[in-house]
């Protein structure tokens, strides 16, 4: 039994950029998976959240499409964003002085929900969208409203949790037999962190 403890963890920033990633594993936008993970002063998860139709929309019925004849067989007039549904979900009293880790740069109405919500800091992935008056907006309000934002750059290229790798001695546990039914169970087929060097 090992008795050093483990250096090759993940640090705070990756573990929570990863949380948003994984939130936006659940997202069904064919086109933009969005996820955000807000996180307090104590380093505590308080809400997480990804791009999807409000409660009672189905996910079946209502349009997928980025564009149409009619606007209201878009997407865009039906779908919540990542950044709302992480504040709505929150399971603390407010998100003051919180940071929001999210894997694309917020647009100018999810910026205005953030400051208005006292979130104090915003760590994202992509910035696909700089050039685009919203995001130029919403940097606009941001760099007013005095909440930092910060590109993140992953120390490493690859996160795995593959559950066929785990030692499942360590957790005094008997592995269940996965099924293979269906081709997600083997993409979500993971349990063993496993970390390659970044680029
Ligand atoms: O701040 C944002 C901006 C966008 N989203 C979501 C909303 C949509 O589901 C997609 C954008 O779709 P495109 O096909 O890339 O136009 O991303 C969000 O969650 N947060
Ligand atoms: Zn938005």
């Amino acid at each position: 039994m090992a008795s050093q403890k483990r250096k090759d963890t993940i640090d705070w920033t990756e573990y929570f950029m990863a949380m948003a990633f994984l939130a936006a594993k659940r997202s069904k936008d064919p086109s933009t998976q969005v996820g955000a993970c807000i996180v307090n002063e104590d380093k505590r998860v308080v809400g997480i959240g990804y791009n999807g139709f409000p409660t009672g929309c189905s996910d079946d019925e209502f349009p997928w499409s980025k564009t149409s004849d009619n606007p209201l067989e878009t997407k865009y007039l039906y779908v919540c964003h990542a950044e709302v549904n992480a504040i709505l979900n929150k399971n603390s009293t407010d998100v003051k002085n919180c940071t929001m880790y999210v894997a694309l740069f917020p647009c100018n109405e999810c910026a205005k929900i953030i400051i208005q919500s006292s979130i104090r800091e915003v760590v994202y992935m992509s910035d696909k969208h700089a050039h685009k008056e919203h995001t130029v907006a919403a940097k606009r309000m941001f760099d007013a409203a005095g909440v930092k934002y910060t590109q993140y750059k992953p120390p490493h290229s690859q996160i795995v949790i593959d559950f066929t790798e785990i030692d499942w001695d360590s957790l005094n546990q008997v592995p269940a037999t996965p099924k293979k039914t269906n081709p997600i169970d083997d993409e979500v087929s993971m349990s063993k962190l496993s970390l390659k060097e970044g680029p």
